[in-house]
Order: structure tokens, then sequence, then C-alpha cells
């Protein structure tokens, strides 16, 4: 069974983004999960074809690729797995689509939802936002380390902190009882993506 990586990169949706260039340039750096997650607007056969590039990419590095949200892209491309959250397929759905080996990431803001993502079924859970996101605007308000450890505390599975977290900030997120981090504009938005990964790494590496 695949483990959980401590740092990971989801990908940004914005227009014009080299996101294979980016990747690359996170995988050097350290990132052992990538999740790839494009906007609404794009389509399934442009999101099976950027997720076909990332996947290589991954499996060159030997680091885990996830598809958020069109688990039928996961599975198309072949990707280690699939994240959901509120809006996507259940989590119990997720796992039936998905199988019983992949990878199942959930989005969970509070320790009641961690509880039930976890009974059904995904293998990690992603909380936030733990602070204000740039990426995503129309968050709730953020949990800080605090909402994390309340999350963390309350299921067995690895906790990834998600919104707004920077290398300065991962720290604070690690000590609070997350496994580990996902970032967007912290890599894809850094002058040097593969240093921000560094970076990153260093902060969430035990
Ligand atoms: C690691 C991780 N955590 C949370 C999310 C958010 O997923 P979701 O709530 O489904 O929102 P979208 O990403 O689909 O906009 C995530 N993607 N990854
Ligand atoms: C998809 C998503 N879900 C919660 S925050 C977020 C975006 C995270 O991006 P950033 O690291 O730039 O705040
Ligand atoms: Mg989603």
């Amino acid at each position: 069974m695949l483990t959980i990586g401590r740092l990971h990169l989801v990908t940004d949706v914005s227009p014009g983004r080299d996101v294979p260039a980016t990747v690359a340039a996170a995988l050097a750096g350290g990132v052992d999960t990538v999740q790839v997650r494009v906007g609404s607007e794009i389509s399934d056969r442009a999101a099976y074809e950027l997720a076909g590039v990332v996947l290589g990419l991954c499996r060159a590095a030997g680091v885990t690729c996830l598809v958020n949200d069109r688990l039928h892209v996961a599975l198309a491309v072949g990707a280690d797995g699939g994240h959901v959250g509120d809006t996507d397929l259940p989590v119990a759905a997720a796992r039936a689509v998905l199988g019983p080996h992949a990878v199942l990431g959930a989005t969970a803001r509070d320790p009641e939802s961690a509880r039930r993502a976890v009974a059904a079924g995904a293998d990690y859970l992603g909380t936030g936002p733990a602070y204000v996101s740039t990426t995503k605007t129309t968050l709730p308000a953020p949990i800080g380390p605090a909402g994390v450890a309340a999350v963390a505390a309350a299921v067995p599975v690895p906790v990834i902190a998600i919104g707004g977290v920077t290398e300065e900030t991962a720290a604070a997120l690690r000590a609070a009882g997350a496994h580990g981090v996902a970032v967007v504009a912290a890599i894809c938005s850094a002058p040097d993506p593969r240093d921000a990964a560094a970076r990153l790494k260093r902060a969430v590496t035990p």
C-alpha cells in the first residue's frame, strides 16, 4: 500500500500556467504527492491528457499521483487515486468507483465529518482552509492550526492541511498534528518552484 506523502502539490487551474514544467520542478524539489486539479471549464479530454503527462512525470520520480474530483479520469489514466470533497461523489461511492487499493482522499473541516469520511473509506483527509487562500476564494473562514489539530485528533489517518500554507506556516501545522501539507500558490506562484518545494519539504519533514 502506498504511504501518504507529506508535501502535496495541487496543480494550479489558472489559465496560462505551464503545469508540466511546474510539476517537474516541484518533483525535483521534493514534492511527494501530486494532485491533478483542473477547473470546471476544462474538458474531460483535456483533463485526461494533462493527467497522463503529470502521471508520467510522477512515475519517473516514484511519486504518488492523484486526480481531484474526476475519478473517471483517475481510472482512465491509471493514477494512484483521487480526492473528493463535499460537492463531489460521496466518499463511499468514490471508494466503490476507485476500488479497494486506490488512494482516496476526502476533504473534512471538522472532527465529525472527518470521522464520517474515514468510516466511509478515506485513506487520508485534506483539512482547511488552514489560512486564507488566494487560490480558492470561495472558502469558509480559516480553521487555523487549532482546527487542524481538532481534525487530526479525531481520526487515525494522515491529515493534510491545505489553504494558504507557506514555508513559514507549515511547521506550525505539523506541530498541530498535520501529517503534511498541500499547496498551490506556495509552489506554483513562486519565482523558483523547485526551491520553494525544497524549502517546504524541509519544513514538513520530521
Ligand atoms: C489535499 C486536499 N485537501 C482538500 C482539497 C479540496 O477538495 P474539495 O473540497 O473537493 O475542493 P476542490 O479542490 O475540488 O475545489 C483538495 N483538493 N486537496
Ligand atoms: C483547493 C483548495 N481547497 C481548500 S484550499 C484550496 C486551494 C489551496 O491553494 P493555496 O495553497 O494556494 O492556498
Ligand atoms: Mg472537489
